[in-house]
């Protein structure tokens, strides 16, 4: 469903992806693992039409995303992707429900709609009675599972983790990427996560090994 071909990354003489091919099928989970500096950010951000490869082609559903300019790629990002970070990276100033309804509203659903919706993933994430409060006034798990709820509202195609229980302590974080698990699940999203936890890694169906720009073992089953 997504998938990168002979993907080289740069950063002047740097190459952060040297050659990766790498196929994501619809509503797969996978772990991204591999030393700091191995790559893993740039393929996450190349895939996901963050960072441009300089060599490669990424299609998504058999159509090239890659050659897109930026007002398509961004658009693309905001309609088929979803995206959760270390920190969460909510909007300070809103609440709950409007950071996540704020994908729904960019994409031009009625703000009833979008406010709705909103609520409902809030509730299936565990956070009922937490919807009008600020990322401020909730704890780190929390405003994880707000960042889950807002990557997945609009069901996208993919969801894409970076170190997303980075900040988080060991149980919360395994309840985290459940939570993400469970939801991608409902909505047929596949989900990829960059980690350094290896036991995290090891909880998901697929890994892929990078180390200095190239996949070492692919698939590597875990279960
Ligand atoms: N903006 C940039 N400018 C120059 N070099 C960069 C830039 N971003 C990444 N790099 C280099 O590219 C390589 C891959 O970096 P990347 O962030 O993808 O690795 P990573 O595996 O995600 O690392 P970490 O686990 O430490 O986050 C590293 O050598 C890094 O120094």
């Amino acid at each position: 469903m997504l998938s990168g071909r002979g993907l080289v990354k740069r950063y002047g003489s740097q190459r952060a992806l040297d050659g990766v091919d790498i196929d994501i099928a619809a509503g797969e989970v996978l772990a991204i693992v591999g030393p700091s500096g191995s790559g893993k950010t740039s393929l996450l951000h190349v895939l996901a039409g963050i960072l441009r490869a300089e060599e490669g082609e990424i299609s998504l559903a058999g159509q090239r995303i890659d050659q897109l300019g930026e007002t398509r790629r961004s658009e693309l990002r905001r309609s088929e992707f979803g995206f959760v970070f270390q920190s969460g990276m909510l909007v300070a100033e809103l609440t709950a429900r409007e950071n996540v309804a704020l994908p729904l509203l960019l994409g031009g659903r009625p703000k009833e709609t979008a406010m709705a919706a909103a609520t409902e993933w809030l509730e299936r994430l565990g956070l009922r009675g937490k919807e009008d409060r600020r990322p401020g006034e909730l704890s780190g798990g929390e405003a994880q599972r707000v960042a889950i709820a807002r990557a997945i509202t609009h069901r996208p195609k993919v969801i894409f983790a970076d170190e997303p229980t980075g900040a988080l302590d060991t149980r919360t974080g395994k309840d985290t990427v459940s939570a993400l698990i469970d939801s991608a699940r409902v909505t047929g999203t596949a989900v990829i996560i960059v980690t350094h936890d290896r036991e995290l890694a090891a909880s998901l169906p697929r890994t892929v090994s990078l180390r200095d720009g190239r996949i070492e073992a692919q698939p590597v089953a875990a279960r």
